[in-house]
């Protein structure tokens, strides 16, 4: 965000205080570089007259620990930031990437009690650029060459791709030879699973995430009216309601400007809704 906005005031809170004084100091020294933003450690207090609250708390999974427990920690985590944050008199967006991160962008949004349009989640935001990266290396092309290839459902094991508006140097994909139903799939399941692989390599994933927070951010601050793919209140899209998933949606100025439901073929749309119901039983069972 310092790098692509330039003045903005960055208020970081963290339990950790001593990480949080590392990140400020590090921070800070990219100021200089980019333009005239401020970083500052701060409270809760500091949202009152915040435009952006985002939320990448969180807590990664323990050995023994199932993912019910971490969905419960997260959740326990996300109230204990959520609830001071209103209390300040926040009225900005919240941007949430932390895991669950559909599931917790529900809670956030039931917890602020905020308009749906004021709560996005980073949702298959990375998944989409995940499948760029994967279609380019298959096609041996510049990623940029790529477009509208978009990663939809759960940020998670139940994500699906959908090509049927994705293409390559101009070409629907459905014209490429080498791209047939099994390459697909393949590359599919590779974005599946590039997240856990990363974290096999280097223990969490930094980059991508954090690209894919500072776009929703920009467009928010800077009322750009951009299509992301994002996690999205379902308000009857893909015959969904009462959940966030993920799917492309204009962020503007005041959040999200319009859903964007993809024309989906009955296979994908079944696929949205097991994610959908995979999102509902996490939510019951931390009822
Ligand atoms: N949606 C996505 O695409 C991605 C999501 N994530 C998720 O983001 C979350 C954080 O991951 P990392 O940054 O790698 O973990 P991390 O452990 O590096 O950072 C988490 C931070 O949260 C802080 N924290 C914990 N409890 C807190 C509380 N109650 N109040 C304030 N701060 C608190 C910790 O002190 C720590 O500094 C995880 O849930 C992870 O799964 C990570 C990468 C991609
Ligand atoms: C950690 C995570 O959610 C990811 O990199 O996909």
């Amino acid at each position: 965000l310092l790098q692509n906005v330039a003045s903005v005031d960055l208020v970081v809170v963290d339990i950790n205080k001593e990480r949080t004084l590392g990140d400020i100091l590090d921070l800070q020294d990219v100021t200089p570089l980019t333009g005239s933003s401020v970083v500052r450690s701060g409270t809760y207090d500091d949202a009152s007259d915040a435009d952006i609250a985002v939320i990448t708390a969180g807590v990664p999974r323990q050995p023994g620990e199932s993912r019910l427990d971490l969905f419960k920690k997260n959740t326990n985590i996300l109230k204990a930031i959520v609830t001071p944050i209103v209390n300040s008199g926040f009225e900005g967006c919240f941007v949430i990437s932390s895991n669950p991160v559909d599931v917790l962008t529900t809670i956030t949004q039931h917890l602020s009690g905020f308009s749906k349009e004021k709560v996005i989640g980073t949702g298959t935001s990375l998944d989409s650029a995940r499948l760029c990266v994967e279609l380019a290396l298959k096609l041996n092309v510049l990623v940029s060459e790529i477009k509208n290839a978009y990663v939809l459902g759960e940020h998670g094991d139940s994500l699906f791709a959908t090509f049927a508006e994705a293409t390559v140097l101009g070409k629907n994909l459905s014209e490429i030879a080498a791209l047939d139903k099994k390459t697909l799939l393949e590359l599919e399941e590779s974005v599946r699973s590039r997240g856990s692989r990363i974290i096999d390599l280097k223990g969490a994933t930094h980059y991508g995430v954090a690209v894919c927070l500072m776009k929703i951010c920009k467009a928010i601050l800077n009322d750009e009216e951009v299509t992301l793919p994002i996690s999205a209140p379902l308000v009857g899209h893909y015959g969904q309601k009462d959940i966030y998933l993920g799917t492309p949606a204009i962020i503007a100025g005041g959040g999200i400007k319009q859903v964007i439901e993809m024309q989906l073929v009955a296979t994908e749309r079944q696929k949205m809704a097991l994610s959908a119901e995979k999102m509902r039983a996490i939510l019951a069972s931390l009822e």
